[in-house]
């Protein structure tokens, strides 16, 4: 990356020393004119004898001398140019001497002098050399700049591989980013996807699909609070399936877990919408229900579950299977005061109808 900084300084430099090239190679051209002009401007006067070209002549005099003392201040930054101008310098004066002492016989004499200095081949002779001198200092700066443009190209094409590297790692990077955030997105959501699975394990049954005990507790707690701040009564149908062991000892594990999803399933068509029903244990269910108005209600209910289980949950090989069901029922805060004892009150309801007599529904 320095390398690119670097070169991009570089490429400022050589088109500043460029410039300062082209503007000296300028005035060094424009040296050699103003010296031909002078006396051009002096052949004419001697010439016509009109003095009209006195004037280019005087003012190429002055652009003379002003265009050498530029180039001579451009010694600091040429120094090749110093023996030159030295010798350039000394033939200038040589040549505008002579063409002074000209212009002095020819304003004497009045009139055209045919043998004036200006036409004879030492006059000529200078001119010449004057020109040799500006074309040495000429060619020093072409030459200084054939060598910028080399090294100007050169850097260009290397800035422009360079560019390209740089724009492929840019792309490089943002393309392993991409790659990068994309993987991290699809950890993140099968992460996600991953808690929000062990959530549901953690709270429901994993064959019936049923909220879990410990679902059942959180919400009987809850039920019971809210219930207590608005006086309501919450009904809890404790509930075991009858002769299930039985199923499992005949048709076997699998055949049982099929029985029970049945009857999870006949179970659910007869419940209201605000019932709450869980799997608490192998083959017992706990049901928190609202919305009633006194104990009658919920026998209604408990009933109409044991009636939906007179129907066989499944049939095995042709042969139908049923299974009772017995339920005991408790009422808060009828009946108890407290989210323990509703509990046991439906506990030992159920074991009370079990103890007499099976499928059947008690009142705690
Ligand atoms: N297939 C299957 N059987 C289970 C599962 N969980 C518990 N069990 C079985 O369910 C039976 C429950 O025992 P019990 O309640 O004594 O059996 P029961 O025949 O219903 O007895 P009663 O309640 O007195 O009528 C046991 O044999 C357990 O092994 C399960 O997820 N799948």
């Amino acid at each position: 990356m320095s390398w690119v900084f670097f070169s991009a300084q570089s490429l400022l430099v050589l088109s500043d020393r460029k410039v300062k090239i082209a503007d000296t190679r300028y005035e060094v051209v424009k040296l050699m004119n103003t010296v031909v002009n002078a006396e051009t401007g002096l052949r004419g006067y001697l010439l016509t004898g009109s003095v009209q070209f006195l004037e280019p002549y005087n003012r190429s005099s002055k652009d003379t001398a002003l265009l050498f003392s530029q180039i001579k201040s451009r010694e600091k930054d040429f120094a090749e140019f110093t023996p030159i101008l030295i010798t350039l310098d000394q033939l200038i004066k040589e040549k505008f001497s002579a063409i002074e002492s000209t212009l002095q016989v020819q304003l004497t004499a009045g009139s055209y002098s045919p043998h004036l200095k200006f036409t004879t081949g030492a006059s000529k002779l200078l001119t010449d050399e004057i020109s040799n001198e500006v074309n040495k200092l000429d060619k020093i700066l072409r030459d200084e700049n054939d060598r910028i443009e080399v090294t100007l190209s050169l850097t260009i094409n290397r800035l422009k591989l360079a560019s390209l590297v740089v724009v492929f790692l840019i792309i490089s990077i943002l393309l392993v980013n991409y790659k990068r955030t994309i993987s991290l997105f699809e950890h993140a959501s099968s992460s996600q996807e991953l808690a929000e699975e062990f959530g549901y394990l953690a709270m429901h049954d994993a064959l019936t699909h049923l909220p879990n005990r410990r679902n059942f507790e959180q919400y009987l707690k809850k039920s019971i609070s809210q219930a207590a701040r608005s006086k309501q009564k919450v009904g809890l149908l404790y509930m075991d399936l009858d002769g299930f062991k039985l199923i499992n000892d005949q048709f076997g594990h699998d055949a049982g877990d099929d029985a029970l999803i049945g009857a999870v399933t006949k179970i659910n068509h007869v419940l209201r919408d605000s019932d709450f029903i869980a799997r608490v244990g192998g083959d017992e269910f706990a049901l928190v229900a609202h919305n009633f108005n006194d104990s009658s209600e919920l026998l209604i209910l408990a009933n109409r579950i044991i009636q939906a289980l007179k129907e066989p949950v499944i049939a095995i090989a042709g042969r139908d299977v049923f299974m009772g069901i017995s339920i005991g029922i408790a009422i808060y805060p009828d009946q108890v005061k407290s989210i323990k004892s509703l509990i046991s009150a439906a506990d030992e309801a159920m074991y009370k109808a079990k103890s007499t007599g099976k499928n059947q529904a008690v009142l705690h």
